[in-house]
């Protein structure tokens, strides 16, 4: 099995000229540090939630220190600190140790950029907001989405907004059966989102990642799931291009209580597809466990793509024992391929 692309985490002990000094032999250990989440990074200054949920929580800055060298921490990563870590104004701490991240969603920035960029760690769930109407949904944005999702071992939320405009019927059929969870929003007279409460307990303990589009309601929604974001909504002033903030940097945004369980929700106003040129076959089928049984059997380097020769996912259609099985597998496959399809 072909191993993952290089990141930036790979380029740590270049030996050279700098890296030939002996080190300092008695390096700190960090004894005092203490742990904190990223909840933001702004131009190398990263803003982090030290003791969550505990007595003594708290909001720091801290940059990283430079013992990590060429090791970026993100949004999402639990990291630990050392110096001054009061969070009293002009207070700045040092991050000195990047926690083992749970996942790591990860883009190229097309697909055949050999570099790829981890956008956030540990988040357990992307969400693809995707409006019904105004603008209409692409399903080959959506798929790409699905595939980086399943590639980072993340399920998937669609969240289908402006219900009010159109019907969800088609891109549920689409998307439930592999494995996507679906709910459909709608604005009411008064500007309200509903029903949230079906969107706030698919969040509810989890940490869900949100990309959409420009325009889709991702803004209002998220507005609306967490009270104070104030993430900019509306539409681009036809003049001038401009009207809003452009932050491009991922947020992390605490989600009030639902039913005794917190969660995060992470805005990414600047990821709005993602290049796929990182995504492993093997990763996307552990998302379809049925068919990875049955691709055990293909030849070696079978790429699983239609017409794919002696491909075991063929086999295993024609060998069906009845219409319905046939009918049934042969969606399995089709859903399976069209996710393939959409990396490049
Ligand atoms: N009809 C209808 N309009 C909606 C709905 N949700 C949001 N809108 C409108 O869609 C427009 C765009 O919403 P935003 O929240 O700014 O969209 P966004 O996805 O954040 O877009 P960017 O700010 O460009 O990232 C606004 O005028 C909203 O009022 C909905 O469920 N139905
Ligand atoms: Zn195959």
């Amino acid at each position: 099995m072909a191993g993952r692309l290089p990141d930036e985490s790979d380029f740590r002990t270049r030996p050279g000229k700098r890296g030939s000094r002996p080190r300092t032999k008695t390096r700190p250990d960090h004894d005092d540090a203490v742990s904190g989440l990223v909840t933001g990074v702004d131009r190398g200054r990263y803003t982090l939630l030290i003791d969550e949920d505990g007595p003594d929580e708290h909001t720091i800055s801290a940059m990283k220190a430079r013992e990590l060298t060429r090791q970026r921490a993100v949004c999402g990563d639990r990291v630990d600190v050392v110096g001054d870590t009061s969070g009293d104004e002009g207070s700045l701490a040092r991050i000195v140790r990047i926690t083992e991240r749970s996942t790591v969603l990860r883009r190229t920035a097309d697909d055949t950029d050999p570099y790829e960029r981890i956008v956030v760690a540990n988040a357990d769930q992307l969400v693809i907001v995707t409006a019904l109407a105004d603008p209409e949904p692409r399903t080959r944005m959506i798929d790409r989405c699905v595939v980086a999702a399943y590639d980072a071992g993340m399920d998937v939320l669609l969240c289908l907004t402006k219900a009010d405009l159109a019907s969800p019927d088609a891109l549920r059929d689409l998307y439930e059966p592999i494995g996507v969870s679906v709910v459909t929003t709608s604005q009411d007279a008064d500007g309200r989102i509903t029903p949230l409460e079906t969107v706030r307990a698919a969040l509810a303990g989890r940490t869900s990642v949100f990309v959409g589009h420009s325009g889709v309601g991702k803004s209002t929604l998220v507005n609306a799931l967490v009270p104070g974001a104030r993430r900019t909504t509306g539409v681009v002033n036809d003049v001038t291009g401009r009207g809003r903030q452009t932050s491009t940097s991922a947020v992390a945004l605490r989600l009030p209580e639902h039913e005794g369980s917190r969660g995060w929700v992470i805005d990414t106003p600047g990821v709005r597809s993602f290049g796929l040129a990182h995504v492993q076959t093997e990763n996307l089928l552990t998302a379809f466990d049925d068919l990875a049984d049955v691709a055990d059997g293909c030849p070696r380097g079978c790429t699983h793509l239609e017409g794919s020769p002696d491909c075991e996912l063929d086999a295993w259609t024609e060998g069906s024992e009845d219409e319905p099985t046939r009918a049934a597998r042969l969606a399995r496959v089709d859903s399976f391929r069209r996710l393939l399809a959409a990396r490049s």
